[in-house]
C-alpha cells in the first residue's frame, strides 16, 4: 500500500481558526493578538449575541469564551458549540471567586477554564492542546478521505487493474437508476458494491432492502417480494408488506437472483416492466418507484443458454453488467485489502499488533483464496484474534493455508514446493529473476510492496528490474 504520509498535508502549517467572545471587547483583542502570535486566526465577538451569530454563521476550531455576559453568557454559547460545531472546543473564561460556574462549564462539555486576569503563556498552551486533538480528527479524515480516493469507493478497495475499471463504472452508474447485474463467485464483494451503489445514489436515505433468493423456500419467496393479503395462502393471518414496497424510494438487492423459480421469473418480469406490483391475494396494483441491484454467483448467460432462466428476465437485468473477478485473478489487490483488513480489524477488536511476518506475508499473498476477499478478511480475523506477541506469523493461519508456506531457510512444503524444485538446475540468476518476476506481478507491480515481500530495499529491486528488464 502506498504510504499515505506523503500525501496527507502538514496540518500543522493550518491555522487553528479561534472565535474569543468577551463582552469587555478590548480584552477580547488582547486575548486574539496574543493567539495570533501561535499561528491563531482570531475573530472577536464583543457580546455573547454576536458571539452566539458567529458560532451559527461560521466554522470554528476553539471557541474562547467569558462566562459572565450580560445577554448571552458562556455557557450559552458552549451548549450551542457543542451543537453545531461539535469538533470544537471550548475554553472558557472566568473571573476569581465564579469557581462554580467553571465547574458547570465543565460538566457541559467545556475543554478547560482559566482565571481572569489571565496568563498569557497558560492560555496559548490550552488553545495548542484543544487543536491538538482536532488536529488529529483532521488528519484521520484526510487519510480515510485519500485512501479512498486512491484505492476505492463507498468501501470497495481495489488497486488492480480490474478494480480501477470497476470503480471506474460505479461511479458512472450509480446516481443514474439502471439496473445493474452483479456476477461473481462467493466472497468477492457483491453485495458491497451494490450497497456502495445505493449510497452513491439520489435514493441513499431511503431504504436499501437486501433480499438472498437462495435463502427462501420457493413457497414464501413471492410473498416475501410482493407481500400478501390477509388470507392471500393458509396461514396468511394479516396482511404483510413485501421487499419491494419496504424498498420503495429506494434500492431492493436481489441476491443470488438465479436461483428464482421459474414462476416468480414472469412475475418478476412483468414488476420491471410495468414498475407496479400485486400483493398476493390482492386486486389492486401498486406503483412501486424502486431501483433493482441484482447478483448472481451462476453463470446467467449459460443458465438462459440451457433454459433455466429466461432471456427476457437476463436482459432486464443486465442493463449494466459488473463482473467481480475472484480474488486470486487479481492478486495485486491482496496487499491492499490485508493492510484494510488488519487496520479495520484491530480498530474492532480492539487489538495493535506490529502487522504480518514476512512469512505469513508471503502465505496470504500466494494463497489461491477460493473464498475470495470473505476467506481473505475471516483469516486475518482468525489471526489477529489468536495472536499473542503482536506480530502476525503462520503459527496463526488456519491449516489449509499454512503448510504452502515456504520457509525462510530454503526448506519448503506443499505446493510452493513445486515450484522452487522445478527451478534446481537453473543458474542462480535465472531464480532470481523467476522470484522478482513473480513477485511484482503478485504485487500487481508495487514496487514497496515487492520489495517488502522480497526482503530487499527499493534501489536494489530497481536495479534488477531494469537488470533483467522485467514486467512492472
Ligand atoms: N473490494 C473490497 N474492499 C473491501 N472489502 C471487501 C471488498 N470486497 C468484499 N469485501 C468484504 O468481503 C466480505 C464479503 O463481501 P460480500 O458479502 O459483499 O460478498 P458477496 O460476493 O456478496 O458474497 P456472497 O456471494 O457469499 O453473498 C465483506 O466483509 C465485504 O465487506
Amino acid at each position: 500500500m502506498a504510504d499515505g504520509k506523503n500525501d496527507v498535508p502538514d496540518l500543522s502549517s493550518i491555522p487553528v481558526r479561534v472565535l474569543v467572545v468577551d463582552d469587555d471587547e478590548s480584552h477580547a483583542q488582547a486575548v486574539a493578538e496574543s493567539l495570533e502570535r501561535i499561528n491563531c486566526e482570531c475573530r472577536v465577538a464583543g457580546s455573547g449575541a454576536a458571539g452566539s451569530k458567529m458560532v451559527s454563521g461560521e466554522s470554528w476550531d476553539v471557541v474562547v469564551t467569558d462566562l459572565q455576559m450580560d445577554d448571552v453568557d458562556g455557557l450559552e454559547i458552549l451548549t450551542q458549540v457543542k451543537e453545531e460545531l461539535p469538533d470544537a472546543e471550548v475554553i472558557v473564561l472566568t473571573g476569581h471567586g465564579s469557581i462554580t460556574s467553571a465547574v458547570t462549564a465543565m460538566q457541559h462539555g467545556a475543554y478547560t477554564y482559566l482565571t481572569k486576569p489571565l496568563d498569557i503563556s497558560e492560555l496559548r498552551s490550552a488553545v495548542e492542546k484543544a487543536s491538538a486533538r482536532l488536529r488529529l480528527i483532521r488528519r484521520n479524515a484526510e487519510l480515510r478521505r485519500s485512501l479512498e480516493e486512491r484505492f476505492g469507493f463507498e468501501g470497495v478497495i481495489g488497486n488492480s487493474s480490474q478494480m480501477h475499471r470497476i470503480i471506474e463504472i460505479l461511479k458512472n452508474v450509480s446516481p443514474t437508476d439502471s439496473t445493474i447485474l452483479i456476477q461473481g463467485e462467493n466472497g468477492t464483494g457483491k453485495e458491497l458494491v451494490a450497497k456502495a451503489i445505493h449510497q452513491n445514489s439520489h435514493r441513499k436515505s431511503k431504504p436499501f432492502v437486501p433480499l438472498n433468493i437462495s435463502a427462501l423456500p420457493d413457497s414464501i419467496l413471492e410473498s416475501e417480494l410482493f407481500g400478501h393479503e390477509q388470507g392471500a395462502f393458509t396461514g396468511a393471518s394479516g396482511r404483510r408488506i413485501g421487499k419491494f414496497e419496504h424498498a420503495n424510494g429506494g434500492t431492493l438487492f436481489l441476491d443470488e437472483v438465479g436461483e428464482m423459480p421459474m414462476d416468480t421469473q414472469v412475475k418478476m418480469l412483468r414488476v420491471l416492466e410495468e414498475r407496479k406490483i400485486t400483493r398476493l391475494g390482492a386486486n389492486d396494483e401498486l406503483d412501486i418507484n424502486v431501483r433493482l441491484v441484482a447478483a448472481t454467483n451462476a453463470n446467467l448467460k449459460k443458465m438462459v443458454d440451457e433454459g433455466t432462466f429466461r432471456e427476457d428476465l437476463y436482459y432486464r437485468l443486465n442493463v449494466v453488467a459488473i463482473d467481480l473477478p475472484p480474488l486470486r485473478e487479481r492478486p495485486g489487490d491482496i496487499p491492499l485489502l490485508m493492510e484494510h483488513f488488519l487496520k479495520d480489524l484491530s480498530k474492532r477488536i480492539g487489538k495493535e499488533v506490529e502487522g504480518f511476518s514476512r512469512t505469513a506475508r508471503k502465505a496470504l499473498l500466494s494463497y489461491h483464496w477460493p473464498g475470495n476477499i470473505r476467506q481473505l478478511r475471516n483469516t486475518i480475523e482468525s489471526m489477529l484474534v489468536m495472536d499473542t506477541d503482536g506480530l502476525l506469523d503462520v503459527d496463526g493461519l488456519p491449516a489449509d493455508i499454512a503448510p504452502l508456506v515456504a520457509h525462510d531457510d530454503g526448506s519448503s512444503e506443499g505446493d510452493a514446493a513445486s515450484g522452487a524444485d522445478a527451478l534446481i538446475g537453473r543458474p542462480l540468476s535465472e531464480v532470481e529473476k523467476y522470484y522478482i518476476q513473480r513477485a511484482l506481478d503478485l504485487t500487481d507491480g508495487n514496487r514497496e510492496e515487492t520489495a517488502r515481500l522480497l526482503g530487499i530495499g527499493e534501489r536494489t529491486l530497481y536495479r534488477k528490474i531494469k537488470e533483467y528488464d522485467l514486467r512492472k
